[in-house]
């Protein structure tokens, strides 16, 4: 499988965007023909990321609003159509807010856990900037965050073996918006946190459960152990987009395995023996206890308040 779009976010807009695009011109003369049609394709994107939670959601939501606008009399086949093509326009701007707003609480989060005025150096995993999202992005965009507000001394991202999102993707944006950032192999992290001092880990999430276990690409949950041993604050940085409170905890998140050819070439050259089997999960899952925060766009919650977040504040807007 060669991941045309990645990131859990994107995956779910872009894959929303697609069904817009593919619904858009056509013509639909009763209700019922263009509900069946849009249930139909969102559950298939939806079995495109097993993992990852925000095309479930978002697949949720939008097939709720085509049953209530099919139901709804006063409204016509063309209106429907229109305000289902609006809602997923929506979701483009919704997710830039919210990325900003995540940028705001999880770079006063790393400011107030211990930073005081000094500047701040930050760890982060994989790539979670425009490349994953809407544009402006999660743990990137509180690293954005920092930047902008003359707060970053140094960012620190991992290549992320085995499909490299830190060193193609991660290093890209933090060179072209001229960070201060250094690239480390993953196995590099115990050695840089023993040898400098780092401030805060900050990731994403492809799907974080309602007590806080968090899956997220594979090599999260070490680095977790790591700044757990070393006393660095570790936060993951999703939107509730990615929050599933339909599960209590990371055990029955699906993790997905990838073709082991992202192990055995890189740029099409083989670099692994010929014939060794490979094990290559392309996500782990991180227990609430090694996460400091959850850096949502409704603040930061520790794994035991985004628990005990009752059902009505969870759904609210
Ligand atoms: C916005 S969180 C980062 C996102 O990207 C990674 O997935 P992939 O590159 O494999 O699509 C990570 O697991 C999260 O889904």
């Amino acid at each position: 499988m060669i991941l045309k779009v990645r990131g859990a976010p994107a995956i779910a807009i872009v894959g929303c965007l697609s069904l817009a695009v593919e619904i858009q011109p056509e013509v639909f003369t009763d209700k019922k023909s263009l509900r069946q049609e849009i249930e139909g394709k969102l559950n298939y994107l939806v079995s495109a990321r097993p993992t990852a939670v925000n095309m479930k959601i978002a697949a949720e939501d939008l097939i709720t609003l085509s049953n209530q606008l099919s139901k709804d009399d006063s409204v016509s086949a063309a209106d429907m159509k229109e305000r289902f093509l609006k809602a997923i326009d929506a979701m483009l701007e919704k997710d830039i807010a919210d990325n900003k707003a995540i940028g705001r609480h999880g770079a006063q989060a790393i400011l107030n856990n211990g930073a005081g005025d000094s500047l701040v150096r930050v760890l982060t995993h994989c790539n979670t900037g425009s490349l994953a999202t809407a544009g402006y992005g999660t743990a990137l965009g509180v690293i954005r965050t920092l930047h902008a507000d003359k707060k970053l001394e140094q960012v620190y991202c991992t290549e992320t073996r085995p499909y490299n999102q830190g060193a193609r993707l991660t290093a890209y944006e933090l060179v072209h918006e001229k960070m201060p950032a250094t690239l480390i192999c993953d196995d590099m992290v115990a050695a840089l946190m023993k040898s400098r001092t780092i401030s805060a880990v900050i990731v994403g999430a492809d799907r974080v459960a309602a007590n806080g276990d968090t899956a997220n690409k594979i090599g999260t949950y070490q680095i977790a152990v790591v700044a757990n041993y070393h006393s660095v604050p570790f936060y993951v940085a999703a939107p509730f987009t990615s929050i599933d409170f339909t599960i209590p905890n990371g055990d029955r998140i699906i993790i997905e395995e990838r073709p082991e050819r992202e192990m055995t070439h890189i740029n099409d050259q083989r670099v692994a023996a010929a014939g060794i089997q490979c094990w290559n999960p392309a996500f782990d899952v991180t227990p609430a206890a090694l996460i400091t925060g959850i850096v949502t766009e409704k603040g930061v919650y520790s794994p035991e308040e985004l628990k005990g977040l009752n059902v009505s504040e969870k759904l609210q807007d």
